[in-house]
């Protein structure tokens, strides 16, 4: 074992719950030539490492749950692929998809094992296959990335977690950099396949230490294997509430204390585990995507986080890929998705007009009018111009009592107008933005009651948000998923007519 870092079978016993481990392992094919360099090298690795291969794989539970675990240990040959463990990986990865159990996958490797050559590197597409494989049948697979995890690993069943954690200070890369120096005769540039660079970078959703790991686990795994069955709707929700003028919702909605998609996280929903950027090496602080359960109802949430847009930088391109990320995860897992709108307009700047600000616009759009997972969109304040309008298309809208929507901030419409921002409170009035105006015009479903401001009562209002979303998930988790696209498509069509 290397100092401070486990190895697979320590790895293992701190993830799963004490005694449950059952290998699903027999003896190796030993792929050497007897008497070959290979062979010796073999057997040193067996008598050194207490391994018998470079892999190990087996099923446990995990805070009560049965799950599936396939684990490489580096003292075996660097934890290297050769055909013997790509053959017990993909035969583990299999085994969990014929017994539907969700797959923890802890790489921590030198990737093909150079002594079996070009036949051990397109092992990594049998793996491939069979994690896809694993994937399509809609079951979760979580990887931890340990250290060292580099080459055919890393670019294979590494890469493809739905929630991917890394090892603190691991070393995690496609070519290794001494490989690299020895190559080109300098250095590779320091702290670049770093664990934590990578989290930087949007590439993994977390750093956390073993011990953390099983809890990161434990929380994903409570959402991504909820039952989508059975789930009690309960009472219908009061949305009842008096009218009150655009600009004082806008006003309202604009306040520093109205809690946003964080709060909302934090007091109406639980089991939060936060994603982190696209997985393909871009981020947006704007953009908040987790998974949570607002009661017994699982989701993944994507939110607009109208705190970061201000303090950090707007929402951008890459702010709607992560969105996009969401989607896929929803779609890819039969999750509910909530959206959350808080926005007061997206990046206007040269970077997200050459980022593709609008084709991303256009393509969460289209990605989420046609998503075949239950939807739910939540207006929760600001909803500016195409950012906002990127989110709406969902089963069921919801609109809390001072949210609203509009094309543009009323100031731009002003402007737009009369050559002067002057007029925005007459324009947002006659726009129609208010959430009582767009549940009349069909654009929201329900309104969640303020009393009277959100910001007054933030973790009330959070916790009502959080029952109100809960009720929505159910019924529509209730209803006909062959009918649900046909509605909304339907819904979606009638508009304005
Ligand atoms: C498609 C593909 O996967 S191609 C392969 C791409 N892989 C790489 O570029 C990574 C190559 N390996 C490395 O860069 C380094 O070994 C690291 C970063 C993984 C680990 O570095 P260190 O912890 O310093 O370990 P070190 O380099 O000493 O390796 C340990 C042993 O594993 C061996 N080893 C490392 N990677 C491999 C591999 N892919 N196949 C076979 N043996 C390997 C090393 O030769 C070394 O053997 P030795 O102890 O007999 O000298």
């Amino acid at each position: 074992m290397r100092p401070g870092r486990p190895d697979a079978r320590a790895l293992i016993a701190a993830v799963l719950d004490p005694g449950t481990w059952r290998s699903w392992d027999s003896p190796p094919a030993d792929p050497a030539e007897p008497g070959s360099d290979y062979a010796a090298e073999l057997a040193a690795a067996r008598a050194r490492s207490g391994y018998d291969e470079s892999v190990i794989t087996g099923e446990g539970l995990l805070d009560g749950r049965r799950v599936a675990v396939v684990a490489c240990e580096f003292s075996f040959l660097a934890g290297s692929i050769g055909l013997a463990a790509a053959e017990r990986l993909t035969a583990a990865v299999e085994r969990a998809t014929a017994e539907r159990l969700p797959l923890l996958a802890a790489p921590a490797s030198g990737g093909t094992r150079m002594q079996e050559g070009a036949l051990a590197f397109t092992q990594m597409v049998k793996i491939t296959a069979a994690v896809a494989a694993h994937r399509a049948a809609g079951l979760p697979y979580v990887v931890y990335l340990r250290h060292p995890t580099t080459g055919g690993v890393f670019a294979s069943w590494g890469s493809l977690g739905h929630v991917t954690a890394a090892e603190p200070g691991a070393l995690i890369g496609f070519l290794g950099p001494r490989v690299f120096e020895s190559l080109h005769g300098y250095p590779f540039p320091e702290g670049v396949q770093v664990a934590e660079n990578l989290f930087a970078h949007g590439l993994v959703d977390a750093v956390v230490s073993a011990e953390d790991a099983r809890q990161i686990a434990i929380r994903a795994l409570a959402v991504l294997c909820a039952p989508r069955e059975g789930l009690d709707p309960g009472p219908e929700p009061d949305g009842s509430v008096p009218a009150v003028g655009a600009w004082e919702a806008i006003t309202r909605s604009r306040r520093d204390d109205r809690p946003g998609v964080r709060e909302l996280l934090r007091s109406g929903a639980r089991d939060v585990t936060p994603l982190n950027g696209t997985g393909t090496g871009e981020n947006d602080p704007g953009l908040l995507l987790a998974l949570a359960r607002f009661g017994a109802a699982p989701a993944v949430v994507l939110g607009q986080d109208r705190y970061r847009q201000r303090s950090v930088a707007p929402l951008g391109p890459a702010g709607l890929r992560v969105a996009r990320r969401g989607m896929r995860l929803a779609s890819d897992l039969g999750l509910p998705l909530v959206t959350v709108i808080d926005t007061a307009g997206a990046a206007l700047s040269k970077a997200a007009e050459e980022g593709g600000l609008a084709a991303e616009i256009a393509r969460c759009l289209a990605d989420l009018v046609m998503l075949d997972a239950p939807t739910v969109c939540l207006l929760l304040g600001e909803g500016a111009g195409g950012a906002a309008l990127a989110l709406l298309p969902a089963d069921r809208v919801l609109a809390a009592q001072h949210a609203w929507l509009s094309p543009l901030p009323p100031e731009g419409a002003s402007a737009i107008l009369y050559r002067s921002v002057d007029f925005a409170p007459e324009i947002a009035a006659a726009q129609g933005v208010r959430s009582t105006d767009l549940r009349r015009d069909g654009i929201v479903d329900r309104i969640v009651p303020e009393s009277p401001d959100a910001a007054y009562e933030p973790e009330e209002f959070c916790r009502r948000v959080g029952a109100v979303l809960e009720y929505e998930i159910a019924r529509l988790l209730g209803g006909d998923p062959a009918d649900r696209l046909t509605a909304r498509l339907a819904r979606y069509r009638r508009l304005g007519l």
